[in-house]
């Protein structure tokens, strides 16, 4: 059950702000990601020549989702998995609740024992959805 590190994600609450940070400690964007429809953005951002290390700056256009400032910084670790059903059950078969099952094959949250948010991406293409992952709803607020 290989592991890969893809990033470490903050919320930020001014985004040029926080962009003007990460570029004075030498960080480059990499990747950036617009929703309309989730009026958000996405900027991976990482040192030159570790662009595969990247942190991920989210930014809500309208601000906090509401729920306490100081509860919404640390956003999430992400690794990609080479299975994600098969991680998800794992986990699961050792006690470990799958707060966003993986229904699309792609993406599944999980989180530690500390409540640290955990994102779990398929590497290379989504799989196939299959039962039951397919079917179960999301537990809480991954
Ligand atoms: C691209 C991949 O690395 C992601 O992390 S997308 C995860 C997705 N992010 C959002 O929807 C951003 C806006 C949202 N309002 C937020 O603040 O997170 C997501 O599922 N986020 C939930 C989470 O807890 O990370
Ligand atoms: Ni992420």
């Amino acid at each position: 059950m290989a592991l890969t590190y893809l990033h470490t994600m903050v919320r930020v609450k001014d985004l040029e702000q926080s962009m003007a940070f990460y570029k004075l400690l030498g960080l480059k964007e990499t990747r950036r990601y617009d929703s309309e429809a989730g009026r958000f953005s996405l900027i991976f951002m990482a040192p030159p020549g570790q662009e595969d290390a990247p942190i991920e700056l989210t930014y809500n256009w309208d601000g906090d989702d509401g729920l306490p400032s100081d509860s919404r910084h640390f956003g999430h670790l992400a690794y990609g998995v080479d299975n994600i059903y098969e991680v998800c059950q794992h986990l699961q078969d050792n006690g470990v609740t799958i707060n966003r099952p993986p229904r699309d094959g792609r993406m599944a949250f999980v989180r530690s024992p500390d409540n640290i948010s955990i994102e779990l991406l398929q590497n290379g293409d989504a799989l196939e959805p299959k039962e039951p992952w397919a079917s179960m709803e999301s537990v809480g607020h991954w």
